[in-house]
This record gives C-alpha cells, structure tokens and sequence, in this order.
C-alpha cells in the first residue's frame, strides 16, 4: 500500500480563497478584519511564522500589526502592549508569538488577551467553550488537522485516535475535537509505557511530539491515517517531522507530509478565526453565541 499524501498547501489556499471573500463581504459593511501579532526576541523560526502571518493577512486584504520587541522586553511591558491592543476596536485578533522568553510568564499573557479577540484559542475561555462543546476560537494545529481530515474524508467517527503529545496547544484540543467528532481517543505522552500497543490499534495517529521520526512503522497498524504535526530543523536546515515518512508511506492509508502537511493549515485557520472575530464584532457578538 503506498500511503495518499495528505496535501496541506491545497487544502489550505481552498481555505484561504473561502477567507479571502468572507474578507470582501465585510469590506462592504465597511469592516477590515485586523490581526495584531507580537513577536518578542529574535527565534529565527518565530520570525519566519510572524512573517508569513503578516504576509498571509496582506494577501487577503486584512490589517495585520507586527509588534516586534527585543527579548530583554519586561512582562509589564509585554500586558501593558496587549492591553492596549484589547482596547483597539480595529484590531479583531491578537495573537503572542510561542515561545516566549524564559522570564515571561506564558500563562499571564495569554490571560490578558481579550477573550473575544484570542484568535490563537489559548485562553482558558476558548479551551472552556471547546471543552463543553460550545462555539467559540479553536487552536489553530488542530483546528487545521480536522479540516485535513474532512476533506480526505476521513470521519472519526467510531475510530479509535491515538495522540501522541499532551500540550495544551496540539495534543489536547486535538483530541477534544476528536471525541467531539465520535472518535475514541487515547492520549500517549512521554511517560507512555510501550507506545506501540496503544499505537498499533489505532485508525488514525496523531504525532506531536518534536522528536524527528519517532513513529515507525511498527507502531502503526496497515491502512492507519497518520498526521504528523513534528516541525523538526536539523542542523542542515532540513525540516522534518515527527513521522518516519519513508517507511510508514508504504504501511500507512493517508499521511501527511512535513513540511507541507499540518504548517499550512495552522496559518489559514488563523486567518479564519479572525475573520470570524471581526463576522462575530459586526454581529455584536461574542465567539459566536449570540452574548453581547
Ligand atoms: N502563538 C502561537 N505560537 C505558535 C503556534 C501557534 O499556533 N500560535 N504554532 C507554532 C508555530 N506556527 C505558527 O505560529 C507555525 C508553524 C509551522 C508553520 C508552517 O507553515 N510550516 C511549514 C514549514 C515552514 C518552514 O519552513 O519552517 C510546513 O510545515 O510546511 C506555520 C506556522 C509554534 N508557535
């Protein structure tokens, strides 16, 4: 079996071609979704995801604010930034660049930013609404993994899903998405003891761990979907992903390549969880239920 490549740039250009006229129906109201990103320090990766962020929100006719500070930047300083953009009426989303300097609380910033404008869906707010089932910002990575799988047409329903990786920005919400959609989801993690018998009765397998090429092909049974959202550089600069690629094609029914799979996705799902901001403000809404 050679497995179907899961293809994100494509799904992810349908996605923002979608964006792009939910952006010129507002322009008609006389509305232009605004996203603010704040960068802090000078991780070269970071620089490039800001980057194409920006780059992305320009393309489709939507504000975008960089906020660029050097790695020195005090926390005060970073909430006293945020504040200021919770209070602009022309900024829909504001989003902080992960990781965060070391003597910056992560979990501070993303409780300052404005529940209706938290278009990353970090705060505890948008991981409350996601746990009860109610609309509201889904993270991106596994917002944009869901949106793979629908349109390969793999339904989760009553297949067995198996994470690996507990973050709160991947893993968990990943496998809350999941559930949502029927599935029965095993989270593996770290402290996982014998990884393959969790892994080998899975359908569909989800690596997000950052360990390049840890799921093998005898951990995967024939014909499961794996998605693998490793975004791993080495010292050459090759990407790789959290997959072994070359061995599990030729087990595996879909799987997605790195780079090329799951990156793509995370950037157009954050372009329509703004959109959707700035749809929900021009209603008077709030994430969507209708609450002023
Ligand atoms: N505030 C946030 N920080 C981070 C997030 C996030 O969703 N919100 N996710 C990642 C980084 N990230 C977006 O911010 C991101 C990662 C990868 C890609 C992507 O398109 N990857 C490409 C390869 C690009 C390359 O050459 O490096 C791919 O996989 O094809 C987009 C966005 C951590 N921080």
């Amino acid at each position: 079996m050679t497995a179907k490549l899961m293809d994100g740039k494509k799904v992810a250009a349908a996605i923002r071609e979608d964006v792009g006229k939910r952006v010129e129906k507002l322009a008609a109201r006389g509305v232009t979704p605004g996203l603010a990103v704040i960068l802090v320090g000078e991780d070269p990766a970071s620089q490039t995801y800001v980057k194409s962020k920006q780059r992305t929100c320009e393309k489709l006719g939507m504000r975008s604010d960089l906020l660029e500070f050097p790695d020195t930047l005090s926390e005060t300083d970073l909430l006293a930034a945020i504040d200021k953009l919770n209070r602009d009426p022309g900024i829909h989303g504001i989003l902080v660049q992960l990781p965060l300097p070391a003597h910056i609380d992560e979990t501070h910033v993303i409780l300052a930013i404005d529940p209706t404008k938290d278009v990353d869906g970090f705060h505890p707010i948008s991981a409350g609404r996601l746990l009860i089932g109610e609309d509201g910002f889904v993270p991106c990575t596994p917002n944009g993994i869901m949106r793979l799988l629908d349109y390969y047409e793999i339904d989760p329903a009553g297949k067995h899903a198996v994470i690996i990786g507990r973050s709160t920005i991947v893993g968990k919400p990943a496998g809350l998405l999941l559930l949502q959609r029927n599935a029965t989801v095993t989270f593996c993690h770290s402290k996982t003891e014998n990884l393959e018998q969790y892994t080998q009765s899975a359908d569909i397998v989800i690596a997000a761990v950052g360990r390049p090429g840890m799921l093998k092909a005898h951990h995967i049974k024939a014909g499961a979907v794996v998605i693998d959202v490793g975004i791993n550089r080495g010292t050459d600069g090759k990407l790789t992903g959290d997959a072994a690629f070359d061995e599990l094609q030729d087990k595996a029914s879909f799987i997605t390549p790195v780079p090329g799979g799951v990156g793509p996705m995370t950037i157009a799902m954050l372009m329509d969880n703004t959109v959707r901001s700035a749809e929900w403000a021009a209603e008077g809404q709030t994430a969507g239920n209708g609450v002023k």
